[in-house]
């Protein structure tokens, strides 16, 4: 494994400690959370018994094969706590996710759950939200009509940079397991994420964006020196 595999397999196995006996879990998508999935199957094998939301199909699949019980919001509308990665953390544990495409299944499930445990590395601390693209994810009826909109938005927040179509690494356009499809907006820096948040969800054809604010109860910050709960600045 490497150093940042190993980074991250350690704010997994910390977030595990807050798995309680008969909790209803959010299990988050990413190279990390997926540590955390493989960690917890482990303790499921033990006899910890759990229940399971995924956040996208990659997660259900692994999940699945692994043994680990699932459910779904419809069935378990409220959770207890959900633990995913992020692709950048500010002081006040405001994020941005969506670098695996699962925002909005991300998104939903943290509002379900009574808390929400960001696990990463170290490398994911910013002063400020921006310089990892701004995932968002659209409709594809309308698209160009919509990518002007969010322009224009983004430009009124100060964040203009250019706005790109994600594609696969074959060059396909990226497709989400809802079936829409994301713009990665390079920001550069957000100054108000919690305004360009709300400013975003006014653009019909947004479907969801990235930005997860006042959602994350605590993260878990791996760094060589060991794992660390880190809160909101000031609480
Ligand atoms: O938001 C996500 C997926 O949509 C991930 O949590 C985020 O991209 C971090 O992934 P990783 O743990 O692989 O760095």
């Amino acid at each position: 494994m490497t150093d940042a595999e190993a980074l991250k397999r350690d704010a997994a196995a910390k977030a595990l400690t807050f798995v309680e006996d008969g909790m209803r879990l959010g299990l988050g998508t990413g190279s990390t959370a997926k540590h955390f999935v493989d960690l917890l199957a482990e303790r499921v094998r033990g006899g910890l018994r759990v229940i399971g939301v995924p956040t996208s199909e990659v997660t259900r699949k692994q999940a699945e094969s692994l043994g680990v019980p699932l459910t779904t919001l419809d069935e378990t509308p409220e959770l207890d706590l959900t633990i995913d990665g992020a692709d950048e953390i500010d002081p006040d544990l405001n994020l941005i996710k969506g670098g695996g495409g699962a925002l909005l299944r991300e998104k939903i499930v943290a509002a379900a759950s009574g808390r929400m445990i960001v696990i990463a590395d170290q490398s994911k601390m910013v002063d400020a939200l921006g310089r990892f693209p701004l995932p968002i994810e659209v409709n594809m009826f309308g698209l160009a009509a919509t990518r002007r909109a969010i322009e224009t938005v983004l430009a009124k927040a100060g964040c203009s940079g250019p706005i790109s179509v994600r594609t696969k690494a074959d060059g396909h356009v990226f497709v989400t397991d809802g079936g829409h499809m994301i713009l990665d907006a390079a920001c550069a820096r957000i100054p108000d994420a919690a305004g360009l948040a709300s400013r975003l969800h006014s653009v019909p054809g947004v479907v969801e964006h990235g930005l997860f604010i006042g959602l994350a109860t605590f993260a878990i910050i791996a760094s060589p020196g060991g794992a660390e709960i880190v809160g909101r600045v000031g609480h």
